[in-house]
């Protein structure tokens, strides 16, 4: 399949989107532009508003101020033609414990208008990509934590909606698991679909396209994780080894050097991609041996503990 552009058409488009629980304000005047085809992370720590921003999104809640369109449609003013569009994965469990897991399916699939033919087809198509036909029979209270995590992700796309919203997808799932379920996302964005995720999972959020840290019910940063990073810590870090000295000033995009014990340099520049070729010529024509010059690998969490204060 070929993949879509992840172009500027918004699949979200949050303005001003605000809610006060009576004089408490849970989220505070929020701009989101989630383009479609994209992975979009959702991050902040606990209370930061991120349930209850997509909780808008989804239409469960309606905002105090501000407006939230899905696909150009209103989610308040036309609210049964937006959430026709979403697949969500809320964070707490909506399955029937005592039904079966295929029974789950089946039953969500005819809410969701589901018929026939049509139902069965779909019910087993999400059960083979899922690795749950095997426990087809299993009572859903009785699954282990990550097949409960399954179910949820195939019960929410059992509609193929064009946005799928999940709310801590990976919430306890064990690191192979967790990967597995990222593979997932990756293969529905190529297949077109949309996805917001939360998460408290620094890694993960490396595979996002672009991030919105919340702190406080307010978006603190976006962008690309490369963007945040360097928001974060004023440019990107090139860690320098040479033989001797070479004298760094004067190259352009260069806004700091911190020379280590071992004669090693930290630079903070601009960007790391037009500020490396600069310096390897710098040091041929000095006549001075470059050992290794390369980017600094900076953690999200480093940057989100900076951003956060
Ligand atoms: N129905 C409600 N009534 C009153 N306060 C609420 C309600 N729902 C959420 N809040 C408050 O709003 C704030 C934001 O909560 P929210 O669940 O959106 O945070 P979150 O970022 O999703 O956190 P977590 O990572 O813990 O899920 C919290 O302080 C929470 O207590």
């Amino acid at each position: 399949m070929e993949e879509p552009e992840k172009g500027s058409r918004l699949a979200i488009e949050a303005e001003n989107l605000t809610k006060r629980f009576g004089a408490f304000t849970a989220v505070d005047h929020i701009n989101l532009r989630v383009r479609v085809g994209e992975n979009f992370g959702l991050l902040g720590p606990n209370g930061a508003g991120k349930t209850t921003t997509i909780r808008m999104i989804t239409g469960v809640i309606k905002p105090t101020e501000g407006s939230v369109k899905v696909f150009g449609i209103d989610v308040v003013k036309e609210r049964d033609k937006a959430i026709r569009k979403i697949g969500y994965m809320p964070q707490r469990f909506s399955l029937y414990e005592d039904l079966t897991v295929e029974e789950n399916l089946m039953l969500y699939g005819s809410l969701q208008g589901l018929r026939g033919q049509h139902l069965r087809e779909r019910v087993n198509e999400l059960m083979d990509r899922f690795y749950l036909r095997e426990i087809r029979g299993r009572m859903a209270g009785r699954l282990s934590g990550g097949m409960k995590q399954r179910l949820s992700l195939a019960v929410a796309l059992v509609h193929d909606p064009d946005l799928l919203i999940l709310d801590e997808p990976t919430a306890g799932v064990d690191p192979p698991l967790r990967r597995r379920f990222w593979e997932h996302f990756k293969e529905l964005n190529k297949e077109g679909k949309t996805i917001l995720v939360t998460t408290h999972y620094m890694d993960e959020a490396e595979n996002c396209d672009r991030l919105a840290l919340m702190g406080g019910g307010r978006v603190i940063a976006e962008g690309t994780p490369q963007e945040i990073k360097r928001k974060a810590i004023g440019g990107e870090l090139v860690e320098l080894r040479v033989d001797g000295d070479l004298e760094l000033k004067g190259i352009s995009g260069l806004k700091e050097v911190l020379k280590n014990s071992d004669g090693s340099y930290l630079l903070l520049v601009e960007d790391s991609s037009s500020f490396l070729p600069e310096v390897l010529r710098r040091a041929e024509l000095a006549g001075v041996r470059v050992r290794s010059a390369s980017p600094v690998f900076v953690s999200l969490e480093e940057a989100f503990i900076r951003l956060m204060g």
